[in-house]
């Protein structure tokens, strides 16, 4: 189970930012070996700030948790052949990082792996780092010598996905009137992207826009709504609109109802927690807009079960050789990709890990 994770207590904060910072993959900074400790003491006291008042750190340990042992489990009656299956959490900046789970899987004797990233729309940024991570681990042997991999890389349209989003919205919609309901805006909300990124031709604005299509054809187009990008950091150029921009503009069409959905992170962390909770609901308010979040996955059963359901369907494409270990999309560069690791990844995943 591939994510970024998150400091689980507010101490943990300053070591999750300077790995953070430290990733190439995700900001590549000049002198980073010396930047990147740099830049995280600065940033680590506001950040901690956020996390205590969230509640002293970062729900998404124990949500993947729960996430992976639940699909695990169903997993051994969905698809028998490949039982018993179990989870191991891998984390690009906090605890467990992927080198102590690498250890433990070498530990156990696993010989068959499926690098199952939980973020469901592809970015190099994000799932691109952390099987680049994977990557170099596995070639240097830390999660043993015999190793056979495949990739689950992206479910941003998987049905069971789709579903368990749009009964968490349902759920919001229904605290409005009934009669002005359908008025209600669904503002979406993803992370941004800087520009740079974008126009490399990272795939993450194409997926997470396939993603709010999904959710709507499920939905029946009830309600109008917008996809906007939150938690730009930094003097570049990002993605936009921005969440709070999209959120005064709508108060000043007169628009007073909307549910905003967190659409391309499944666990709390402090974007849902503090940036959409505290921060712009409240604002929101002030303006007086009458609104409510779509809750984030979780431990949501229906989203869980759709885990086990991506996972079947992978196990038995690989069992019946109808696919190689990644997708046919994974295979391709972004045109503009000029990070060597990405190549190198690519082809060792597709050969298993070899
Ligand atoms: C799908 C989600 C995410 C994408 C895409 C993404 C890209 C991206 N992020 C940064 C820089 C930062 N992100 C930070 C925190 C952070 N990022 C995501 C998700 C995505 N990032 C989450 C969920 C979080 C918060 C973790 C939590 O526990 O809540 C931070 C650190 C916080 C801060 O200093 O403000 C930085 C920095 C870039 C540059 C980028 C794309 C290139
Ligand atoms: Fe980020
Ligand atoms: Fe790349």
């Amino acid at each position: 189970m591939l994510n970024m994770g998150g400091p689980s207590t507010v101490a943990e904060t300053h070591d999750f930012l300077r790995n953070l910072f430290s990733d190439n993959d995700l900001i590549p900074l000049p002198f980073q070996s010396i930047l990147a400790p740099y830049i995280a003491r600065r940033r680590t006291p506001m950040i901690e700030r956020q996390y205590a008042d969230i509640g002293g750190g970062s729900p998404i340990l124990k949500y993947t948790q729960i996430q992976g042992e639940g699909m695990a489990k169903l997993l051994d009656e969905l698809h028998p052949e490949t039982a018993p299956h179990k989870s191991y959490v891998a984390f690009r900046y906090a605890r467990p990082l992927t080198q102590e789970t690498a250890r433990e899987m070498k530990a156990d004797g696993v010989t068959r792996a499926v690098a199952f990233t939980q973020y469901p729309q592809y970015s190099c940024s994000t799932t691109g780092s952390s099987l680049n991570e994977i990557y170099r681990k596995g070639k240097a042997g830390e999660f043993g010598q015999d190793v056979s991999w495949s990739v689950i890389d992206r479910w941003g349209t998987h049905p069971g996905f789709i579903e368990a989003v749009s009964q968490r919205i349902e759920a919001a919609l229904a605290k409005f009137s009934a009669s002005t309901r359908s008025e209600t805006v669904i503002l979406f909300s993803a992370h941004s992207l800087p520009l740079s990124v974008v126009n490399r031709g990272d795939p993450y604005v194409l997926e997470v826009s396939a993603s709010v299509s999904a959710v709507m054809q499920r939905l029946g187009q009830s309600n109008p709504y917008r996809l906007a990008w939150q938690s730009q950091v930094g003097p570049s150029k990002w993605m936009g609109p921005q969440t709070s921009d999209a959120l005064k503009g709508l108060s000043r069409l007169g628009r007073k109802q909307v549910v905003l959905v967190p659409i391309a992170f499944t666990s709390d962390h402090i974007e849902t927690l503090y940036e959409l909770d505290l921060e712009y609901m409240k604002e929101a308010r002030e303006l007086g807009i009458e609104i409510y979040r779509a809750e984030s996955l979780n431990d949501s059963p229906v989203f869980i079960r759709a885990l086990a359901d991506i996972a079947a369907d992978h196990l038995r494409s690989q069992v019946s050789g109808k696919h190689g270990p990644t997708s046919i999309q994974l295979g391709l560069r972004c045109p503009g990709c000029v990070n060597a690791t990405c190549g190198q990844k690519k082809s060792w995943f597709a050969r298993g890990g070899r």
